[in-house]
């Protein structure tokens, strides 16, 4: 206890020095505690996530300690940085959506790829931003998209029934990182999807690691999958020039993507942009949709709303695919993507640098801190969402209070691939829900939610056709 009193107090008094010199000695450090010396508040996080698995007790504890008049500050040290923590509607806006006094901050920029959309500011971002919207964001390409994919996700829940014991976890990574291959780089299932399927898994981790690079680390696995990664893509980018095929996808998009003087991206820049953008993608998306079959499972009086609706749109269609077309007539089934994503929290923070002094309700945003937005804990707040842990799409018959929902985070960065999750949710909740019935063969199973949330046994379920 002493120790950590005793970081906490050096942390003020540099604070207070530096305030000091620049002549501004009033400013004020938010409500909080920097735990221990290097590792800060990491075990007390780990403390709540692994053991305690209790992820919003953190936040709420802090809240219950410090109070709320802070307006959702708190000094913490996270992630080997001081850092701020907020955790308030208001607060997390003015954090999202400043570009002048946030930046981007990765743990480990060269795992993310140095000219990737996740890692660049300004007119370098912008362009890259406009260009992956528009090949998988904009109702024109999600039309497209929704073609290429469903024939896939039809497929792959007839070969669950076939196998009739299945764990969602593994069956909703393989169908979104088979439709991502599609859709990004036009590749089909082989040998070497398949091992670039363990590469990106071995990126993951090396991003969740500590940045260490010596033998044996998550981080030194993470760099060797990256590199094996960036060469399958720079090979094909090759390809595509050689043979003068663009191809008609979002790596196509990338080549043809110019700055305002006329200069395409460079070879580098469209794949790193590949790596991200999978990564972005494909782990969240998947995630969802194991989420979405465990939730309906547990709540059968929505899977029957959901069945009836989506019957109701197959008879229309005689049998054929939905489109984008057909969504608007889809309520019901939109409020079950709104609340699967509000409950699984996929993205549970993202983060940020203090790129100066933010003075907000009185107290500093220290200049070169971490700011972590606690995204998830406005889900989980009974003042924004009645009996929040409770799945209830229903509750989506009136809008989200103003700021509270923030699964995709918000402002200038706010994800690029919002309309294409969301896409891929309705997909498979369609043919799932009219074709299928399935239960959960552990119901009581415990949520881990390290290193994301999902029941410990992947949601094995007996699913077999209707
Ligand atoms: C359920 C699925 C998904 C969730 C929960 C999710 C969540 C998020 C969140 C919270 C951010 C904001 C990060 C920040 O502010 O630092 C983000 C950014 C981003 N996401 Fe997603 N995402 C999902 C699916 C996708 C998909 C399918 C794509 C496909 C391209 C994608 C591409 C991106 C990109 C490119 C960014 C960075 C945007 C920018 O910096 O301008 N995401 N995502």
């Amino acid at each position: 206890l002493a120790i950590c009193h005793g970081n906490d107090a050096f942390h003020r008094a540099a604070f207070a020095l530096k305030r000091w010199l620049h002549g501004r000695p009033r400013a004020r450090l938010p409500p909080g505690h920097m735990g221990l010396p290097f590792v800060g508040e990491n075990p007390a996080l780990k403390r709540y996530f692994r053991r305690e698995r209790r992820p919003d007790g953190y936040v709420h504890d802090k809240k219950r300690r410090y109070g709320d008049a802070t307006g959702g500050l708190y000094r913490t040290h996270l992630f080997g940085s001081p850092a701020v923590l907020v955790c308030s509607p208001a607060v997390n806006k003015l954090v999202l959506q400043s570009p002048d006094s946030f930046g981007v901050c990765w743990p480990a920029p060269d795992l993310v790829g140095a000219s990737s959309i996740l890692n660049v500011d300004g007119a370098r971002h912008a362009r890259l931003r406009a260009c992956v919207v528009e090949a998988v964001n904009r109702p024109s390409s999600l039309r497209s998209i929704a073609c290429a994919i469903q024939p896939r996700v039809a497929a792959a829940l007839r070969t669950w029934a076939r196998k009739s014991t299945v764990t969602a976890a593994v069956e909703t990574k393989k169908v979104t990182f088979e439709n991502i291959c599609k859709m990004f780089v036009s590749m089909e299932p082989s040998p070497l999807t398949e091992e670039m399927d363990a590469w990106f898994a071995g990126l993951l981790g090396g991003l969740r690691a500590f940045p260490l690079d010596l033998p044996g680390t998550a981080f030194r696995r993470a760099l060797r999958c990256r590199r094996k990664l960036s060469a399958v893509f720079r090979d094909e980018l090759r390809r595509r020039k050689d043979a003068a095929d663009g191809g008609d996808d979002l790596m196509s998009a990338l080549m043809r993507t110019e700055d305002e003087g006329g200069r395409l991206l460079s070879d580098e820049e469209v794949v790193d942009n590949i790596v991200s953008l999978v990564l972005a993608g494909y782990q969240s998306t998947a995630a969802a949709l194991m989420w979405a079959v465990y939730l309906l499972a547990k709540t059968p009086h929505a899977l029957a709303k959901l069945r009836e609706e989506n019957d109701a749109i197959r008879r229309d269609k005689n049998g054929e695919f939905i489109t984008p077309d057909d969504i608007p007539k889809m309520k019901y089934t939109a409020k079950v993507v709104e609340e699967t994503l509000r409950v699984a929290n996929v993205a549970a923070m993202v983060h940020r640098v203090a790129l100066k002094d933010v003075e907000y309700g009185g107290y500093t945003i220290p200049q070169g801190w971490r700011v972590v937005v606690w995204l998830r804990s406005l889900h989980t707040d009974p003042n924004y969402y009645d009996d929040p842990l409770r799945f209830n799409p229903d509750r989506w018959e009136k809008p989200a209070k103003p700021g509270t929902y923030q699964v995709f985070g918000g402002g200038y960065r706010m994800c690029a691939g919002n309309m294409l999750a969301r896409l891929q949710l309705i997909i498979m909740l369609h043919h799932l829900s009219v074709g299928y019935k399935w239960e959960l063969l552990n119901p009581g199973a415990e949520i881990v939610y390290i290193p994301h949330s999902y029941p410990s046994d992947g949601a094995l379920i007996a699913i077999s056709e209707l």
